[in-house]
C-alpha cells in the first residue's frame, strides 16, 4: 500500500491541456496537485513516433494560425523550447490533383470546381443557419453524384482543413499560416519544456512524483466534500477538486463511471458534439518517385469513392532524404483501415500510388498507421462542435458539475480541436478553479468565523447533551461537515495489489 499523499487538486490526463492547468495552479500555489495519465507518457494527442530513421508526428502536426495580429501561444511555447518547425502551404495542393489514370487535372477545371464547392458550402451553411441548424432541409447533392474532382476538393475543404466552425477563430487571431513541426525531438518536446517550469525533472525526463503514469481512471464518486477516483491498478486517489482532461471521444464511452451520474445537461452536451476521426498513413519507400518541386509537397487522388486515399504529402521539405508520403484518412475510411491489417493498407495506398504515378514505382518497406479510434484513452482524434453551436451548448460542455472541472480542447469555444485550443483551455480551467478555491475559503473562514460566534451557546447546549452540529443546524447555520481546504486535508492515495 503506497503512503498517502496530500493533495488538493486531482488532473486526470497529461495532454496539453492537463499539462497546462496544472502549471496554472502550482504557479499560484497549489503544489499539492496530482496528474494521473493513464498511458506511460506525457502528451496525449501530441506523439510522436521514430519510423523510417525520422520522427513521425502521428497527432498533431501543425501550429495552426501565424503570421496573424496576435502570437499563437504554441507557437510562443514553440519558440522558447526552440523546436524546428518549417513553413507549409497546402495551398497548392488543388493544383497537383491526379486523375486514377495519372493525369493532372487542368487548372481552369480546377479553379472552377474549386469555385462551386465554396460556394455550395457557403449556401448550406446559411441555410442551416435560416434553419436553426436543423439539416433537414439543406438539401445537396449525395456524394454518389459528384465527380471525382469534385469530391478530392470537397474532402480537402471539409475533412482536411478545419475543425472549427466558421468563422475561423484561429486564422483571424493568429493569422492564416501554418507550420509544420520537424523536429526529431517531436512536438511533445514543447510540452516537456513547458512541463519542467513546474514539475521536477532530471536528465531531460519527467521524475516528479506527483505525475503519475500507467493510472487509467475507471470510476469517479464525487460529492459536495470532494472527489473519489479509482484507478484500473486498485488504486483509489482523493481530493478537494478534481479537473478533468480527457477527450470528448473517452467522455462519449463507458471508460469512465460517474457515480453519481453526471446530470443531463452535461450528457446531452458530451453526447451532442462529433469526434472527428483523422488518420496519418506513413509509408517508407527505398526512393522518391514523386515530384518535389515548388509547391508540390501536396498532392490528391481523384478516386470516385470520397476520401479514398485523397490526401498526400511527402516529408523532403520536413526531412530531405527521408523518402517518406504521408497520406490522410478522415472518419469512415479511418474507421475501415484501422479494422484491416496493415497489409491491407498498404496494398490499397499502393494501388493508388501505381494509378498516379504508374505501375513502375518502388513498393514501399515500411507502414506506419495509427489507430486513433481504437485507443481506448482517446476514441478519436478531436472535437468538432454542431455546425451551429448555441452558447448553451458552449457553456455546457465546458461549465463544471460540482468539484468536477472539465478541461480540454473540446471545452474552447473559439479554437476548440487545436493544440491551442487544448493549451488555452487548460489554462482556463486552472484560473477558474483558482477563482472558486478562494472563494470557498472565504466561504470556510466565513463559516468558521460564525463557530466562534457560537462557542459560548454550544457551551450551553454542551449541559444539554447536544452536538455541535445539532447546535448548528438548529439555528439553520450552514457549516461544512468537513471542510478540504483548511488544513491541506486533500488526497490520500491507497493502492490495493
Ligand atoms: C491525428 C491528429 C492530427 C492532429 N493535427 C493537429 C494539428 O496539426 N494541429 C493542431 O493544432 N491540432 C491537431 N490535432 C489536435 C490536437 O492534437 C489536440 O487538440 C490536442 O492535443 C488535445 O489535447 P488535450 O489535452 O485536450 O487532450 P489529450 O491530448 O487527448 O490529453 C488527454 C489525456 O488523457 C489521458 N486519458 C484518457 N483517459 C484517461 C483515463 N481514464 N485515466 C487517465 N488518463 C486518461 C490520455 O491518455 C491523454 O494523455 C490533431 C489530433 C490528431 C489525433
Amino acid at each position: 500500500m503506497d503512503s498517502p499523499s496530500s493533495s488538493s487538486v486531482i488532473i486526470v490526463g497529461a495532454g496539453v491541456s492537463g499539462l497546462s492547468a496544472a502549471k496554472v495552479l502550482i504557479e499560484n500555489g497549489v503544489e499539492d496537485v496530482v496528474i494521473l495519465e493513464a498511458s506511460d507518457r506525457i502528451g496525449g494527442r501530441i506523439r510522436k513516433q521514430d519510423f523510417g530513421g525520422v520522427s513521425v508526428e502521428l497527432g498533431a502536426g501543425w501550429i495552426v494560425g501565424v503570421g496573424g495580429r496576435e502570437l499563437n501561444p504554441v507557437l510562443d511555447l514553440a519558440l522558447k523550447s526552440n523546436l524546428r518547425t518549417i513553413f507549409s502551404d497546402y495551398s497548392n495542393a488543388r493544383y497537383n490533383i491526379y486523375d486514377r489514370s495519372g493525369k493532372i487535372f487542368p487548372r481552369g477545371l480546377v479553379e472552377e470546381t474549386y469555385k462551386k464547392e465554396v460556394e455550395s458550402a457557403v449556401q448550406k451553411l446559411k441555410k442551416l443557419e435560416a434553419g436553426g441548424g436543423d439539416f433537414s432541409n439543406v438539401t445537396e447533392p449525395p456524394t454518389t453524384q459528384k465527380t471525382p474532382i469534385e469530391l478530392a476538393i470537397d474532402f480537402t475543404l471539409h475533412d482536411f482543413e478545419m475543425p472549427e466552425v466558421e468563422p475561423i477563430s484561429t486564422f483571424l487571431d493568429y493569422g492564416e499560416r501554418e507550420f509544420l513541426v520537424a523536429d526529431e525531438r517531436g512536438y511533445e518536446h514543447m510540452l516537456y519544456k513547458m512541463a519542467e517550469d513546474v514539475l521536477f525533472t532530471s536528465e531531460g525526463k519527467l521524475l516528479d512524483s506527483r505525475l503519475k503514469f500507467n493510472k487509467v481512471v475507471r470510476e469517479l464518486q464525487h460529492s459536495r466534500n470532494g472527489v473519489t477516483v479509482m484507478t484500473e491498478d486498485g488504486c483509489v486517489f482523493q481530493a478537494n477538486y478534481m479537473i478533468l482532461s480527457v477527450s470528448i471521444g473517452v467522455l462519449q464511452s463507458n471508460l469512465i463511471a460517474f457515480n453519481p451520474p453526471l446530470p443531463r445537461w452535461k450528457t446531452e452536451a458530451i453526447q451532442k458534439c462529433d469526434v472527428i476521426v483523422y488518420t496519418k498513413i506513413f509509408l517508407k519507400f527505398p526512393y522518391k518517385f514523386w515530384p518535389c518541386g515548388p509547391g508540390q509537397e501536396f498532392f490528391l487522388y481523384a478516386h470516385e469513392r470520397r476520401g479514398y486515399y485523397t490526401f498526400w504529402q511527402h516529408m523532403e521539405n520536413a526531412y530531405p532524404g527521408s523518402n517518406m508520403l504521408v497520406v490522410t484518412l478522415t472518419n469512415g475510411e479511418s474507421k475501415r483501415v484501422e479494422a484491416q491489417s496493415d497489409k491491407e493498407t498498404l496494398n490499397e495506398a499502393m494501388a493508388a500510388l501505381k494509378d498516379m504515378f504508374g505501375p513502375d514505382i518502388p513498393e514501399a518497406t515500411d507502414i506506419l498507421v495509427p489507430r486513433w479510434w481504437n485507443n481506448r484513452f482517446q476514441r478519436g482524434s478531436y472535437s468538432n462542435y454542431p455546425m451551429i453551436s448555441d452558447n448553451q451548448f458552449v457553456h455546457d460542455i465546458k461549465n463544471p458539475v460540482g468539484r468536477l472541472f472539465f478541461t480540454g480542447e473540446h471545452t474552447s469555444e473559439k479554437f476548440s480541436g487545436y493544440v491551442h485550443g487544448g493549451h488555452l483551455a487548460g489554462i482556463e480551467t486552472g484560473k477558474a478553479l483558482l477563482e472558486e478555491m478562494e472563494k470557498e475559503k472565504e466561504r470556510t473562514s466565513e463559516s468558521e468565523n460564525q463557530a466562534f460566534l457560537l462557542e459560548p451557546l454550544l457551551a450551553l447546549t454542551g449541559s444539554l447533551s447536544l452536538t455541535q452540529n445539532d447546535a448548528v443546524s438548529s439555528l439553520k447555520c450552514d457549516i461544512p461537515k468537513r471542510s478540504y481546504l483548511s488544513g491541506k486535508v486533500g488526497i490520500a492515495e491507497l493502492c490495493y495489489d
